[in-house]
């Protein structure tokens, strides 16, 4: 029998391969996107990762297994670490004020799968779970493909970094400890509960879509 993980990414990986060709990744990784919507991108992932953790967080709150409970609390630093390595750095190069931080606003799209994934943490926390590993992995599997791609093209792009970050062992070592606790976790579960997992993972990799194109359309 196949485990969740192999399912899961069967059900996500077309929806991954065309992100992975979306019109904001592949500028990013020619250089060719626009500083301007660079910067819409990284304010609105900022705001993203905040809402992140904190759902990680609620969930660390919920976890009576020991092991998910480490892992959450593990997985929350982790996504702090994101923020403050790549987030925080870029924003200041950008020259995003603090100023613009306090007034900017979360974008409808992403508030939407934000408070999709919090529903679904509500309801149980292997449905979190799920919907929350859909955004590491998504990242880990895009930037991989990418990278592998474009090869050395990457290094001239001004947003090599951002491939860097998400290419790092540190990032796809992260990842695969996700997908080994959902693996352990869900063990004893029925088909028509794992088919519902699927359905929240594929949902999330929709969400991820919408989000990229956010910022297609944001003009300098
Ligand atoms: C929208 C989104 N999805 C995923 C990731 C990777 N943690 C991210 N930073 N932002």
């Amino acid at each position: 029998m196949s485990k969740l993980s192999e399912k899961l990414y069967e059900r996500a990986k077309p929806l991954w391969d065309k992100e992975s060709e979306n019109e904001f990744v592949a500028a990013m990784a020619e250089g060719t996107l626009e500083e301007e919507k660079y910067r819409a991108y990284m304010l609105q992932d900022y705001f993203y990762l905040i809402d992140y953790i904190d759902i990680l967080e609620w969930m660390h709150g919920q976890a009576e297994d020991n092991e998910v409970a480490e892992f959450l609390k593990n997985a929350a630093d982790s996504t702090r670490y994101e923020k403050d390595t790549v987030h925080i750095p870029n924003m200041k190069k950008l020259g995003i004020t603090d100023d613009e931080i306090s007034v900017a606003g979360k974008a409808p799209d992403s508030e939407e799968y934000l408070n999709y994934m919090m529903g679904k943490a509500r309801e149980s926390l292997v449905y979190g779970i799920t919907a929350l590993l859909q955004c590491s992995w998504s990242y880990a599997y895009i930037a991989k493909k990418v990278s592998d791609r474009y090869g050395d093209k990457l290094k001239s792009s001004p947003y090599s970094e951002w491939f860097s970050a998400y290419t790092s062992d540190e990032y796809q070592e992260a990842n695969q400890r996700w997908i080994d606790i959902l693996d352990r976790v869900v063990q004893d579960i029925s088909s028509a509960e794992e088919e519902k997992l699927c359905m929240i993972f594929e949902k999330c990799a929709h969400y991820e879509t919408r989000f990229w194109n956010i910022f297609i359309s944001v003009k300098p």
